[in-house]
């Protein structure tokens, strides 16, 4: 049985309908990447999954259990995070509270605490001080952070290296390869060499529907199929 299976899946937003009839599967384990061009429907996806959007009609499936008519809270409950492109971490906050804010009894397991640290020393050194103090790349790790100090299964991430220096984003790399050894994660990317060099298995939208989905490796060996769905080229340069 797959981790995440979404089927058919739509969704409008006020008048727009944005995904029309999203449909992949997600196994577990390993990084799953959500590749496509800047208003593609990524984001769309992942809110819909963490039922931020409801989709109408269509089905998203977790461990084979239907979570797209539940409440965001019992989606996490369930054992899903979110990390969302603007963080959503709290600036006014010390790094600890904000990490005690993303803990469901307000406790920290003492386990899971040192391997945050292990992973994201930076967190450690900054614990006392304000999050809003943090840089660009601090602010990230702190948000993963968030997502991994609770046992999950699957952890959704929107564009984490976005705007980060190329140190930062191979720190970012080590931290998620560490993750995915015990936790899925399914990535929304637009820095390719950091997708291909993450990722297992593929899958690219497009105004809103899903044209391609098969193994990074196939996908990364075939530069025409990249140039057709990404204009990879172009892109590349966009982000270089
Ligand atoms: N709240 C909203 N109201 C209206 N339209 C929206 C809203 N959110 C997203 N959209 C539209 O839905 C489409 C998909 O947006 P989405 O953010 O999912 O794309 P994306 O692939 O994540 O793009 P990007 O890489 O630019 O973040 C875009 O055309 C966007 O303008």
């Amino acid at each position: 049985m797959s981790l995440l299976s979404i089927k058919d899946m739509s969704v409008d937003i006020g008048q727009y309908s944005i995904l029309h009839g999203v449909s992949f599967e997600v196994q577990e384990g390993g990084v799953f990447v959500l590749l496509g061009r800047n208003g593609a429907g990524k984001t769309t996806t992942l809110r819909a999954v963490m039922g931020l959007w409801k989709p109408s009609p269509g089905s998203v499936r977790f461990r084979g259990e239907d979570i797209s008519g539940l409440h965001t809270s019992d989606i996490a409950r369930r054992g899903i995070a979110f990390v969302p492109e603007n963080m959503g971490i709290f600036g006014g906050l010390t790094v600890a509270e904000n990490m005690v804010l993303a803990t469901a009894s307000g406790k920290f397991d003492a386990s899971r605490l040192e391997r945050v640290y292990t992973l994201f020393p930076a967190l450690k050194k900054f614990w006392d001080k304000p999050a809003g103090a943090l840089s660009g790349g601090q602010k990230q790790m702190l948000s993963v952070a968030r997502a991994i100090i609770e046992p999950r299964a699957l952890i959704l991430i929107d564009e984490p290296t976005k705007g980060l220096a190329p140190a930062i984003v191979d720190a970012m790399g080590e931290a998620f390869r560490e993750i995915s050894a015990s936790t899925t994660i399914l990535l929304v990317e637009q820095n390719y060499a950091f997708a291909r060099s993450l990722g297992r298995d593929v899958a690219v939208i497009d105004d809103g529907r899903i044209v391609h989905t098969g193994t990074m490796a196939a996908f990364d060996a075939d530069k025409d199929l990249q140039d057709r769905l990404l204009s990879l080229s172009a892109f590349q340069e966009d982000h270089e």
